[in-house]
């Protein structure tokens, strides 16, 4: 099928007319796809790709009948202050052969290799990704954003490796590794640790969401994304990058259940950075299911910087339990119950620590960080 045409049956129908009507029908320009998905065109799932924000979508794949009509409605492309490219790194500054491996995810492998005498992380993406044009200028323009961000508690980005063959890009080095290894090593964490790591996540991701002139959402918040200094600081990492996998869906990747070793709650503690029904909603379908996702997500609905908070109180409600709750369940049952059963992990009060229930300066604390934090009611059982 042109991708230019959806077969509703009958007739054929250009992807540009179904924006028209969208539009008129009074559909966000910046929850419209290149597709003409939103909300109410859900019905046309089955056929269609998925995307993230309409115009950089429709930027990507060259649609410039959509982007115009996108653009005269006030829609924006989020990646279109990023135009800088990203810091090129020659092939020659970084030994690739002298590379130790450090872990491997869904893009590819991860190094630690040696540039300018200092110990850096090489990501490498899978060539079947990166050999894809639109897919790696997808990429390259995520990492040139991600380039200019600069907080004490966002993994910091370097340049990407001049290699014909490969695409690989260099970020600081997290001696301590992810907060997931550390979670399954020791198991629950002291209250006064996990509030510390709680804060350090808050204060990179409220950056992120404070990013102007639009919000960054990470939308792959999990503990596999939080990496430790040796100082014993969390770095989030990663973010954006999920858009890819989302790319790889529509060549034909394979959907899997999920990596994410932990699951979680939602109403007993809510944590929000801000408001989140006054944010921007964006549509997005994920590609990788796992347990730390907003049932708005999973329900491919419009979404906010929200679908982050949730995750995030995933994170913290883990701290506190040292893992799982139900880790009988695979991530796809257990993001079908959250979106479709209203189904939140039960956090026992034996289990949430007294400090954080009755201590009154916790909140004392994170106002201070410039955080909007608020701690719901803690549901006993
Ligand atoms: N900058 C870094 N410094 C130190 N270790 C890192 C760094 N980045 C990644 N790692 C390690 O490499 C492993 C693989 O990382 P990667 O980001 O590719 O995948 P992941 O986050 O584990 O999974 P997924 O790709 O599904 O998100 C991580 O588990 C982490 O331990």
């Amino acid at each position: 099928m042109d991708e230019n045409e959806l077969h509703l049956s009958p007739p054929k129908v250009s992807c540009a007319e179904i924006v028209v009507l969208l539009l008129k029908k009074g559909a966000d320009v910046n929850s419209v796809d290149r597709w003409g998905r939103t909300d109410f065109s859900l019905c046309l799932n089955k056929l269609i790709s998925v995307s993230v924000q309409p115009l950089s979508d429709a930027l990507n794949f060259g649609h410039e009948d959509v982007c115009k009509i996108l653009e005269a409605h006030g829609g924006y492309d989020p990646l279109g202050d990023s135009d800088t490219p990203c810091c090129i790194i020659g092939h020659g500054e970084v030994d690739m052969k002298d590379a130790t491996l450090i872990g491997e995810g869904a893009y590819g492998e991860v190094y630690l290799v040696k540039w300018r005498g200092t110990e850096v992380a090489a990501k490498t993406i899978r060539a079947s990704i990166a050999s894809n044009p639109m897919v790696k200028n997808a990429f390259l323009k995520e990492l040139a954003l991600w380039q200019k961000l600069r907080h004490p508690n966002i993994v910091q980005f370097l340049g990407v490796l001049k290699q014909s063959d490969r695409l690989i890009f260099l970020t600081e080095y997290l001696r301590n590794g992810s907060l997931y290894d550390q979670l399954r090593k020791k198991g629950r964490l002291d209250p006064l640790t996990a509030v510390a790591y709680a804060l350090d996540i808050a204060r990179g991701m409220n950056y992120l969401h404070q990013h102007k002139p639009h919000a960054i959402i990470h939308r792959d918040l999990t503990p596999r994304n939080v990496l430790q200094d040796e100082a014993g600081h969390l770095k989030v990492t990663d973010f954006g990058l999920s858009k890819i996998a989302q790319q790889k869906d529509s060549y034909g990747y394979k959907m899997t259940g999920g990596t994410g070793s932990c699951t979680v709650y939602y109403k007993l503690i809510c944590i929000s950075f801000s408001f989140a029904s006054q944010l921007p909603k964006h549509n997005y379908m994920p590609v990788y299911l796992d347990r730390y996702m907003a049932p708005e997500v999973y329900r491919r609905e419009s979404y906010g910087k929200s679908v982050d908070v949730f995750s995030f109180a995933l994170i913290v409600h883990e701290m506190f339990l040292g893992g799982p709750s139900n880790r009988e369940e695979s991530a796809e049952q257990v993001a079908d119950k959250t979106a479709y059963e209203d189904y939140r992990p039960h956090l026992a009060s034996y289990i949430f620590p007294e400090q954080i229930k009755t201590n009154a300066t916790l909140l004392v604390v994170l106002n201070f960080s410039g955080i909007t934090f608020c701690v719901s009611r803690f549901e006993e059982k």
